[in-house]
Parts: C-alpha cells; structure tokens; sequence
C-alpha cells in the first residue's frame, strides 16, 4: 500500500509510506526533476517506439497535451488545417518553448514555416493520451456531485461512457440516474469486474471513501479520480488523481491577495502618503495584505 499519487509535497508528510514518493501530478508543475518526479528521459523523434516516448513523457507535459488537444480540436471544428507553434502556444497559455518540448515527446511532426497539421497533430495526442480506446467509468457516491457527474453528456463522447453507479442509500439503489440505476457499494467489486471499469470517480463523503476505493481496487479498477478530501491509500498498481477544489481555490486566492498588495503598493507610490510603499520599505507584506515587521 502507498501514499496517494499526484500530490505535492508536504501535504499528508504524517502519513506512513511504504517507498518514497511518486511523481507529482500537479498540471502546472515544470518539467524539472524533482523528488517527486522523475527527470525527464530524452526522447526525440529518432526513438522509435512511440509507447516508449509515451512512457517518457513528464506527468506535467501529460497534463499539458490534454490542454492542447482541447485546443486544437476547437481549432479543428473552426476549420483550420495547420497551426503554428505560436499560435497553438498562445491559445493554451503555454509558452512556445514548453509546447515544443511537449510535442517533441510525440516525435516531431511540425514543418518549419508551416507549423502543424491539426488532425495529425490531434491524433498522435489522442493515441498518446490511450484516447483512440474507450475507458469505462464508474461513479461512487449519488450525491450532489455524483448525480452531476452521471448527468454530464460530456463524458461517453470523449471516450468515457459511466457504466456503473454506486451508492450506500437504500433511497437511491436501484434508482436511474442518468438512465443507469444506482447499484449497491457491496457490489462494486462484482460490477467493475464485469463490466470492466477502468476508472473509478469517487464522490462520497471522506470517511467513506477508502472503502470505497478498495473495492474498486478489488474489482479491478486500475485509475481512481478522487473528489473527497482525504488521501487514498493504494497498491503501487493503481494511478489515483485528486481533484481538490478547496485547494484551487486557496490558489487562487493567494493570486488575488498579491494583485491586491501590488495595486495598493503601486497606488501608494503614486500619491507618496505614510503607509506607501516608500514607508514600507523594509518590512514584509504578507498575502493577506498585513505588513510583516522585520
Ligand atoms: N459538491 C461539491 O461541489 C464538491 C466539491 C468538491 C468536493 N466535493 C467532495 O465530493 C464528495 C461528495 O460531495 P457531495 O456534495 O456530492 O456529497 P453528498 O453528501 O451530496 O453525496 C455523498 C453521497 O455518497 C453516498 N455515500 C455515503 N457513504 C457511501 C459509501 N460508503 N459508499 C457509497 N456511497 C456512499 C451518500 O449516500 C451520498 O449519496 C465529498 O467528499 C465532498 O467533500 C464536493
């Protein structure tokens, strides 16, 4: 059993470990190596095993062609046949220098002066990413995140049909929600088993869901996308990522308390009053906006 994947470090530092920590899944996190992730193995588009190349690539790149193919297949359904990396790099908000690093792991398959060909660019990603196959998905928790989650038409055309809903609720079992009827959590094992689940979207609340999480494990589930707030622990086999809301959030928020500091600091220098940042100077301004004495 291992600590949870895809987590930065720091977060659950108390909790026991049965080998050192995994590579980190943070979408935003740089291509450098670090404790939590593997260096980057050089690949170029002399390797010629394409799922070599996909097992080199960075968990952050991984996140990032995601991006890109979102991007292109809006580019797509526009009409256009060819982008330059300049383009492509501004509409997903990456610079020009990470996207072509992150193609590079494709192999490379821009013409200089031209750019890319969408559609091909779109298909190496999706085969990068296992999207050319379909990836059955079962929700555990009906509550108000599970029902959204069955709900979303979104899923089975991108490759992710739900085909198992779980639930404790005596109220809810048997019940369709989505048009598929809510099974019990005794028979997730039995379920994912046979309908071959892949992925596993748990939705319950925190104390629940390590159980939860086993019985998938033992139905043979191999991928678990976690909405509750609690780490999971899991066999080295099985690839869990953490969708963590209130942690966006704080994120944000610490985004919007430093514009709030550098437009007060930058008012103050205007007018030059007491408190301005002439005043402050050597003194810490925390995020908060609370100036730290030195
Ligand atoms: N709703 C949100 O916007 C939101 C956002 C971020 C994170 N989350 C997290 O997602 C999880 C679900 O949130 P929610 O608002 O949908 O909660 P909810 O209370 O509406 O639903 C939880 C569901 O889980 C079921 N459940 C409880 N124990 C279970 C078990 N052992 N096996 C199977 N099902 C079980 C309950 O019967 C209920 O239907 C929580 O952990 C929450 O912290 C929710």
């Amino acid at each position: 059993m291992v600590a949870e994947r895809g987590r930065r470090s720091g977060a659950g530092a108390a909790q026991k470990r049965s080998r050192p920590p995994a590579k980190s899944g943070a979408p935003d996190a740089d291509n450098a190596p670090t404790a939590e992730m593997p260096a980057v193995v050089a690949t170029t588009a002399t390797t010629p095993d394409p799922e070599v190349r996909a097992r080199s690539i960075p968990e952050a790149a991984v996140a990032r062609l995601a991006v890109y193919l979102r991007v292109l297949s809006a580019m797509a359904e526009q009409g256009a046949t060819t982008v330059s990396s300049e383009e492509l790099s501004t509409a997903a908000g990456v610079n020009s220098a990470k996207l072509r690093k992150d193609l590079s792991y494709l192999g490379s398959y821009g013409t200089r002066g031209v750019g890319y060909e969408v559609e091909v660019l779109v298909g190496h990603i999706e085969r990068t990413l296992g999207l050319t196959r379909q990836h059955k998905v079962a929700v555990a928790g009906i509550g108000n995140l599970g029902h959204a989650l069955a709900n979303y038409g979104g899923f089975p055309g991108r490759g992710f049909p739900v085909e198992a809903l779980f639930d404790i609720d005596p109220d809810l079992v048997g019940v369709p929600v989505g048009g598929l009827p809510v099974s019990h959590l005794d028979d997730i094992p039995r379920v994912c088993t046979e309908r071959q689940i892949s992925i596993g979207v748990i939705a319950t609340p925190p104390t629940a869901a390590q159980s939860v999480c086993d019985r998938l494990v033992a139905g043979g589930v191999q991928c678990i996308l976690n909405f509750a707030p609690v780490v999971l622990q899991v066999p080295e086999h099985v690839e869990v990522r953490k969708v963590d809301l209130a942690v966006e959030l704080q994120i944000l928020s610490f985004h919007v308390a430093r514009r709030a500091d550098d437009a007060e600091l930058a008012a103050s220098a205007v007018n030059g009053k007491p408190g301005s940042a002439k005043a402050r100077k050597g003194k810490a301004v925390a995020g908060n906006g609370a100036v730290i004495p030195s």
